[in-house]
């Protein structure tokens, strides 16, 4: 089961190595992390980010190996930005040589970068950003300045205390005519002292929800104040500005500006199921070790796991956990096809990309958060401290249902793709990928389903089929009620609430049939197919309907603990006495408690200050 869920045994090779390479670290040591002050909690970042790339370089690690590493650390900090938006940025939207550039101190760190996008008053809507770059053709130069209170940049991870570079999305303004949004590389800092550059007034944005978590990021704002950068600091391989000053065009459509959100998106997803599966393994082995009540005839106490409740509740997750991992390991696959394509200048699978990314980010994140808080009631009181790891994995992860697109925004992106596609059906194209279901509308919009027992649920082709019925018919519903109303438009909007529910059961409908396809290859070792099997029926049945699936929680309860064994998770990376390997909770959880500062001094702090005359006066008013 290891080998499925990490896709190859190369894949848990490499994972098992660089987990245990941070595990057996001191300097990446984590569990006091809760407890440290916003300013220590930075250092430490600081401290854990530089030590990690010496490694890297001292053991001359290989990307994959490098992106392990990171992610085992397991404390968000500005190299994130820096690989995963930064670089891709450069990447996407970068000439050859402005990525010879600007790439080759990138991955050398001489040079640490940001992507700063959102504004105070802009996040969503992208066109509305106000930051200018303004051509003036006597310096060859763009003016880079953010004319309003409103349009400071506002949320860049990194640019609040450390990037000395970013990628800044500004307004191109040229010959006098506004073309709309670009990319712009600017230097923010001196690389000899750190200090902002004339004119950029920057710091860090202020604490954020929970203790620990997305703390450890210097989110950050900036003001520019008329800040002059060379011309072909403007990324052009979308467009270009030439020295007289005109705008030209590349042949490459404009949305591959946002190139750079579809590639973090899809990254996102699989953020997700790692999420998920961290929380699902805590409350499953936990589950396993906690006991409460016992028999009416006096016999032992009951594993809170064995409780059909609980299984109810707990496992829709565990299967959730595994469809998302190979939505998120199919989805990597369309990326890099999509990319392929782009190179050789195929752009016709860029809408589908989009809507693929952006749909599968929004469920896989809603469902991801939502799953982490409910594991921690399926803690119980226990699941609400720090030291069960749930709390800081809510708030890290919480934030991804807004970073990289709003969910709700991007659902209605997806929802507009699907109006497309019904509107091409209608008018008798034939829709391909994870549209081609759509062609087969006659049909799907009157079929009656099979299905009668439990097993008939198991079968693929019927659950399959139940999906596909499911998604088209809500389609196909918004597309008519839009049809009646005075406008498309006004029809999109007063339809909205239900074109984001048709949006999330066409992404279902994929994350279904991903799983589906998962079961039809050649999977390895004994019974692991048939484990994921009843995964799969368990994800899909508990979206539509709760009944009957108390069988295959049964089923799936004697191999619990193995199912999320399987994820391979060291101690160091979940961080959770509760989920401890050993079982060994309850010492765990009474070592821990001893760790926080209140414990430092048996007599608090502030006790002669506040609590003795308090404790004094009460007395003497008592004597009177
Ligand atoms: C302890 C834990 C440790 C570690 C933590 C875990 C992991 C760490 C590792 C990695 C972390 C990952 C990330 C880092 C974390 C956070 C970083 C966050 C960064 C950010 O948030 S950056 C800012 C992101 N901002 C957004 O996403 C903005 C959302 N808005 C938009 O995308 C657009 O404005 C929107 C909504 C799409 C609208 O666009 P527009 O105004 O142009 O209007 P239209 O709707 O008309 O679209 C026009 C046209 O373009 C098509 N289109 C839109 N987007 C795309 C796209 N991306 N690609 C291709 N095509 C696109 C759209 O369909 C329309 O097409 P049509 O005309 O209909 O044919
Ligand atoms: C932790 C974190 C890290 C971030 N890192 C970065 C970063 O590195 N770089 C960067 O540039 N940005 C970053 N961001 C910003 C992030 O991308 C934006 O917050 C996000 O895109 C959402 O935009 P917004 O905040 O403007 O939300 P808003 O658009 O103001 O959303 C507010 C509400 O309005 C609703 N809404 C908005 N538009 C519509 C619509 N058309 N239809 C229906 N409902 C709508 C939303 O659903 C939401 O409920 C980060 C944000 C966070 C929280």
């Amino acid at each position: 089961m290891k080998v499925a869920w990490a896709g190859s045994r190369h894949a848990v090779e490499v994972a098992d190595r660089m987990a245990c390479l941070v595990a057996s670290d001191p300097v990446f040591r984590k569990d006091t992390r809760t407890m440290l002050s916003r300013k220590e909690l930075f250092k430490d970042t600081l401290k854990k980010a530089a030590h990690a790339w010496k490694r890297t370089v001292e053991l001359h690690l290989t990307e994959e190996e490098a992106n392990l590493l990171r992610l085992y650390i397991d404390q968000p900090g500005y190299v994130d930005l820096h690989w995963v938006m930064f670089v891709p940025a450069i990447k996407g939207q970068g000439t050859e040589e402005q990525q010879k550039k600007w790439l080759t101190m990138a991955y050398k760190f001489q040079i640490i970068g940001t992507y700063a996008q959102t504004e105070l008053g802009h996040g969503s809507n992208v066109q509305g950003l106000e930051t200018t770059a303004t051509f003036d053709p006597s310096t060859d130069e763009f003016i880079m300045h953010s004319p309003t209170l409103t349009s400071s940049k506002w949320w860049p991870g990194g640019l609040g205390k450390t990037s000395t570079h970013a990628v800044v999305y500004a307004r191109l303004i040229t010959e006098g005519k506004d073309y709309g949004i670009h990319g712009f590389i600017m230097q923010l800092r001196s690389l000899d002292d750190h200090s902002p550059l004339p004119g950029i007034t920057i710091g860090d944005i202020g604490g954020k929800f929970g203790s620990g978590a997305y703390n450890s990021m210097d989110n950050g704002v900036m003001r520019l104040d008329h800040v002059r950068i060379p011309r072909d600091q403007m990324l052009m391989r979308l467009a270009q500005v030439t020295r007289e000053g005109k705008y030209v065009h590349s042949d490459v459509p404009k949305q591959l500006l946002y190139g750079t959100m579809v590639y973090v998106r899809q990254t996102i997803v699989a953020d997700a199921s790692r999420a998920l599966s961290r929380a699902v393994c805590i409350a499953v082995r936990y589950g396993a070790i906690r006991k409460q009540f016992g028999s009416k005839a006096g016999g032992p106490e009951t594993q809170v796991l064995n409780y059909k409740t609980q299984q109810s509740r707990l496992f829709p997750f565990l299967a959730s956990a595994y469809a998302f991992r190979f939505v998120g390991q199919w989805l990597k696959w369309l990326y890099t096809d999509v990319t392929q394509k782009l190179e050789s200048k195929d752009f016709s699978t860029l809408p589908e990309a989009h809507a693929c990314t952006a749909g599968l980010k929004s469920v896989t994140t809603s469902a991801t958060a939502d799953a982490i808080e409910e594991c921690q009631k399926l803690c119980g009181g226990h699941g609400y401290l720090n030291s069960s790891g749930l709390p800081e994995l809510f708030a890290v992860n919480l934030p991804a249902c807004t970073y990289e697109g709003d969910n709700v925004v991007l659902l209605l992106q997806v929802a507009r793709f699907l109006m497309k596609t019904v509107s091409q059906v209608a008018s008798g194209k034939q829709p391909v990928g994870t549209t081609a279901y759509m062609g087969n509308i006659q049909h799907l919009m009157q079929c009656k389903s099979v299905v009668n027992t439990v097993e008939d649920w198991l079968n693929p082709a019927a659950i399959k089929e139940v999906f596909e019925a499911r998604a088209l018919r809500m389609a196909v519903n918004c597309a008519q009620n839009i049809s009646k109303a005075p406008s498309q438009e006004e029809g999109f909007s007063e339809l909205s609430p239900d074109l984001v529910e048709a949006a999330v059961a066409h992404v279902q409908l994929i994350i279904v049939t991903k799983f589906i396809e998962k079961l039809q290859e050649d999977i390895l070792g004994h019974g692991v197919k048939e484990q994921l099997q009843k995964l799969c029926g368990i994800y899909a049945l508990h979206l539509i309907h709760n009944e009957r699936l108390g069988k295959l929680y049964a089923q799936v309860r004697p191999n619990a603990v193995a199912l999320v064994d399987a994820f391979d998770y060291t101690d160091h990376y979940l961080g959770s006495a509760l989920g401890r390997y050993d079982g060994d909770v309850y010492s765990a959880l009474y070592k821990e408690a001893w760790k926080d500062p209140l414990n430092e001094t048996v007599v608090p702090d502030g006790y002669q200050e506040h609590l003795r005359p308090l404790l004094k006066q009460q007395l003497k008013l008592s004597r009177l």
